[in-house]
């Protein structure tokens, strides 16, 4: 799908490791080079390979002793490395960190204390299960993987966009992930978690049920990498100059607000476009609607580690913030696309291992074996120096005696030993000492070896059901759905049937009606749900700062005949507010107004759909008759309102509305003479209109006047779920 965007100059801010990435770039259209061979001699002929012929009768065989046709063939022969063993998909790109408020109390980690430096990051989003070719928008994990290159080295939060984790012990990782990756026998189903042995293996781990609760919510189904939280996961440690240790928790909050695609959408975007979470950051970064997100801290004294019922060092868990509130530190910030995906995107290698002084590990045993796990990958996936490829060195001096090695780029002249005669290179701790720090925290450990797990990691089932009971009545129906969508995949009825039985220790009402949906027996009993909730799990409490369409996906559908005074008005308004506007049109080439003036759309109806988009519109004029007699334009607009989402019309195009949803609980504009709006379920009119004359003002607010004011609102709320709550999504054929 072509996918032009209204070009906005923007620049990205030049951080240390912009500047250190210029030194291993360069500009082919700039470069006053012709073309060579890799060791720099010019190459003559790119497309005839050294034949042998007798001069007469045309070539004979190609000669072995072409040296550049070899090169050639053999360079390409060689082009692939190993896929990153999960989380094979993904999209990366450069920005910053800026730190807003120190914590001494907490670390003196110079990242969290320094308020003045700007610290760059690269980031990459990914899916977990499918390979790197697979779609952006399957029912999935989404990566968010973030390394900081900080003045005292790289610091790599290795997280996902869900808060917990499927398993509690590094040790079953193989497990969980072999289950849950394409069956052994046939390498099906890409990309999903829609099979027997997903299930079967998550029915036999109970500590699982937490995290394929979120799985099967909306959250694993993000419209976009912009609306995405971001959470560490696992616990770490900061350690203040006191030598007070502190157990922490990572967040990433996004400005946009946490939102989701519905899943008819998503599993249409999987063929239809599917790149559309790449491409989606991609024409966000380069429209200068930078994606932004505060950074926040959960601490816990080490003092009162135990003080919880459940065990901090769970990656099952969450630290619920009613318990332990977030303490927004500072901001993430994404300026700038990579300049080749492979070189940057594919070859950054992040290791949880990687951690600054100030920074710690905890007791987590997943995080234990993580920390093990990515350094050891890396070097299949990289070879053994590929922390000095440019993506992954850091900004500051590196300087050690590890040597040689596959691919060595670095030259160090002296001493490759220590201790030796120049005293060159000696490790830092007496300098640490004396800025009053310690390297090594003198944590108190326990005394007996044995394999086994804390007492309270046995508890499985609260936070499921704090998860459940705290999703809004459209978000608990969407996870039935996605587990009955799921679990009519497969025919094995013992599975489904140990899944109920899982499914009725979170919740009766839940696990009865995924046992009816997927041909289960529905349970008998169950364990009590605790009724507990809590404020900061849905995703209803994450609407964005203030409304807005900064960024959001707005199609205008013409046709010809349209009217071009409103067409401008509404175009120039919605891009005041910094939307992206695509014009789809009944084709690519000239569509004539009423005036006669034309204009050449970005797409035309055929070729697209409004899955890529978060809301269309359609402006008045003569196009309406034809429009409304055209079944591709009444499926984008059925198919925008079954997905939910904001729908706009005036003048005589809501007459076209009227056509495509002829709903009774719908209501419309239909005095002509009015320029009141109407907004019912999302779905926005007003037959009399005009546009704000001061565009920088747009205002957005639901009873505000004027059209764009009430379409921009309902754009920024994402979505209207009260069409699917009160059965009109059910009535319209999508
Ligand atoms: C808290 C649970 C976990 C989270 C949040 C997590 C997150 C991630 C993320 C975001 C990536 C992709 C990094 C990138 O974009 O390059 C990744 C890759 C990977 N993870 Fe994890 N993971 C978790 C658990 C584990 C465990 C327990 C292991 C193994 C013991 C593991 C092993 C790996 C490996 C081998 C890769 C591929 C790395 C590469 O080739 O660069 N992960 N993980």
């Amino acid at each position: 799908m072509a996918q032009a965007v209204e070009a906005i100059k923007h620049t990205f801010l030049d951080t240390k490791k912009v500047r250190d990435l210029q030194r291993d770039t360069v500009d082919a259209v700039k470069t006053s080079t012709g073309m060579t061979t890799d060791h720099g001699t010019a190459v003559l002929d790119t497309d005839n390979w050294l034949k042998a012929t007798d001069g007469k009768s045309g070539p004979g065989p190609s000669l072995l002793e072409d040296e550049q046709a070899r090169q050639k063939i053999m360079r390409f022969d060689h082009e692939r490395i190993p896929e990153r063993v999960v989380h094979a998909r993904g999209a990366g790109a450069h920005g910053h960190f800026k730190l807003h408020k120190a914590i001494p109390e907490f670390s003196y980690a110079g990242v969290l204390n320094d308020t003045s430096r700007t610290t760059p990051i690269f980031i990459r989003f990914s899916t977990v299960q499918g390979s790197r070719g697979s779609a952006d928008t399957v029912r999935d994990v989404r990566g968010f993987a973030v390394k900081f290159y900080t003045d005292e080295g790289n610091w790599d939060i290795v997280g996902n966009n869900i808060p917990v984790f499927f398993i509690q012990d590094a040790i079953k990782f193989p497990d969980i992930i072999h289950a849950v990756k394409p069956e052994p026998q046939n390498e099906i189903p890409t990309g999903q978690s829609a099979h027997p042995s997903f299930y079967d293996f998550i029915s036999l781990t109970p500590e699982s049920m937490h995290m394929l609760m979120w799985v099967m919510s909306d959250r694993a189904i993000p419209r976009s990498y912009r609306t995405m939280q971001g959470f560490g996961v696992n616990t770490f440690t900061l350690v203040n100059k006191d030598g007070e240790r502190f157990f922490v928790k990572f967040h990433f909050d996004p400005e946009l607000g946490v939102h989701s695609l519905v899943w008819d959408e998503a599993l249409k975007l999987s063929g239809q476009d599917p790149d559309f979470h790449r491409r989606d950051l991609e024409a966000a970064i380069r429209n200068g609607a930078f994606p932004r997100w505060t950074f926040a801290i959960q601490v816990i004294p080490e003092a009162q580690e135990h003080d919880f019922e459940f065990d901090i060092l769970d990656a099952t868990k969450i630290w619920p913030e009613e318990l332990v509130p977030k303490i927004p530190i500072g901001e993430i910030v994404l300026d700038r696309m990579p300049d080749e995906y492979f070189p940057e995107t594919e070859q950054v290698a992040f290791c949880t291992s990687h951690i600054v002084p100030g920074v710690g590990f905890s007791d987590d045993p997943l995080l234990q074996g993580r920390n093990f796990s990515y350094f050891d990958t890396q070097l299949s996936r990289l070879g053994v120096n590929w922390q000095e490829l440019p993506i992954n060195r850091p900004i500051c001096p590196v300087m050690n005696f590890h040597r040689d090695g596959q691919m060595r780029h670095r030259i160090t002249k002296g001493p490759n030993y220590w201790p030796n005669r120049f005293g060159t290179v000696p490790p830092q701790a007496d300098a640490f000492k004396t800025q009053g720090f310690i390297q090594d925290y003198p944590q108190k450990i326990h005394g007996v070896k044995q394999r086994l797990r804390s007492i309270k990691f046995n508890e499985h089932f609260n936070q499921a059901q704090l998860f459940y009971n705290s999703l809004s009545k459209w978000e608990k129906q969407h996870l039935i759905d996605a587990l009955s969508f799921e679990m009519n995949k497969f025919d094995e009825g013992d599975i489904v049937d140990k899944m109920i039985d899982r499914l009725a220790q979170i919740d009766m009402e839940l696990a009865t009606q995924v046992a009816s949906n997927a041909g289960g027996t529905a349970p008998k009993s169950g364990k009590e749900n605790h009724g507990k909730m809590s404020k900061f799990l849905s995703q209803t409490a994450f609407p964005p700062a203030k409304p807005t369409i900064k960024s959001r996906k707005i199609a205008i559908l013409v046709g010809d005949g349209f009217d071009l005074a409103a067409y401008e008005g509404l175009k120039a308004a919605l891009l005041s507010g910094m939307a992206v506007i695509m014009t789809v049109g009944n084709r690519k080439s000239r569509v004539t107004s009423s005036s006669g003036k034309a204009i050449s759309p970005d797409l035309h109806f055929e070729g697209d759909r409004s899955t890529g988009y978060d809301a269309v519109v359609i402006p008045g004029g003569k196009h309406v008759e034809a429009l409304s007699k055209n079944g591709r334009v009444i499926h984008w607009i059925r198919e925008a309102f079954g997905h939910c989402k904001a729908i706009g019309a005036f003048g005589e195009a809501v007459d076209l509305l009227k056509v495509a949803l002829p709903l009774q609980q719908l209501q419309f504009a239909e005095d002509n003479s009015s320029d009141a709006v109407v907004c019912s379920y999302g779905v926005v009119t007003a037959r009399a209109y005009s546009f704000p004359s001061a565009l920088a003002d747009l205002t957005i607010g639901e009873g505000e006047k004027g059209f764009v004011a009430n379409f921009s609102y309902h754009v920024a709320q994402h979505r209207c779920y009260e069409r699917e709550l009160d059965g009109l999504v059910s009535l319209v054929a999508f």
